[in-house]
């Protein structure tokens, strides 16, 4: 897929610019998330990527540019634009002392969803995660990557277009972040969503639709691994994204 084809975008930012104090986090960054699609959006620690997840689910306001979720903007629109979005923030977010179910159901009171509809929609969002059995365990009995699932599926209850995950692996073994990354594949294939999922780590972005480079709070480059690839003239996508942001990649230590 190129920057051209024609696609129902699931997240649009256009020209966002922002700053803390004297200091751009962010300097006119656009960039799509196309419904149906896997888009990582990488970038070093400070690259920007946090800042423009609390624009985008207007923790701070947007005073530049446009965002807009399945072509709501969140500015004009909020109500409508949040409602086609789900969030899975960086730091954890569950309570540990409540069972699975019961955190999804107090989130669920919180969208106004009714009890007896709130325990349907936490039924089918935890066999959508393939956690369906664990509902009535306490989140304190979850390994690290099952609570990351269970914060997908509650951000799934109100049926969002778009997922926003934020550095959802930061702690997680190697299976636990491989199997995350294939829930999330399926969900797409599913369901048809949109993800944007932020990272740093360069090996979760070589089966990604599309990528998004953002260094130092600017856009260095968009497209498929492959098409970041050929830019930098490597067939390694990690080594691409060093070469893009102009660092030169560490040579592989020799095996002992
Ligand atoms: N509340 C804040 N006040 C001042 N500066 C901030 C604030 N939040 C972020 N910054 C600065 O904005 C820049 C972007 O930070 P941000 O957290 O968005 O990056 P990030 O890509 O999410 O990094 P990380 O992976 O470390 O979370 C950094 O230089 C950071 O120091």
């Amino acid at each position: 897929m190129t920057e051209s084809t024609t696609v129902t975008a699931a997240l649009s930012v256009e020209g966002v610019t922002h700053a803390f104090g004297s200091k751009k986090a962010l300097d006119d960054v656009s960039l799509e998330a196309p419904a149906g699609a896997f888009t990582a959006l990488v970038g070093q620690n400070g690259a920007g990527k946090t800042t423009l997840f609390s624009l985008i689910t207007r923790l701070y306001n947007n005073r530049s540019g446009s965002i807009r979720v399945l072509g709501y903007d969140v500015r004009r629109t909020p109500a409508k634009a949040l409602s086609q979005l789900g969030v899975v923030f960086q730091a954890r977010t569950l309570d540990l002392e409540l069972t699975v179910q019961q955190n999804l159901l107090y989130h669920a009171a919180l969208h106004g969803i009714g009890r007896g509809e709130a325990k349907r929609r936490a039924e089918a969002a935890l066999t959508r995660v393939n956690l369906a059995e664990r509902a009535k365990d306490k989140v304190r009995a979850l390994s690290g990557g099952q609570m990351r699932r269970v914060e997908i599926a509650r951000a799934l209850l109100h049926g969002p277009s778009l997922l926003l995950l934020d550095e959802p692996t930061t702690g997680l073994d190697i299976g636990s972040r491989r199997t995350l990354l294939e829930e999330v594949r399926r969900l797409i294939q599913q369901d048809g969503i949109g993800v944007l999922w932020a990272t740093h780590l360069t090996d979760e972005i070589a089966a990604a639709d599309r990528v998004v480079v953002l260094h130092q709070g600017k856009v260095m480059a968009r497209g498929t691994p492959q098409e970041l690839c050929a830019r930098a003239k490597t067939e390694d996508v990690g080594a691409a994204f060093m070469s893009i942001v102009g660092e030169t990649p560490e040579p592989r230590k020799a095996s002992a």
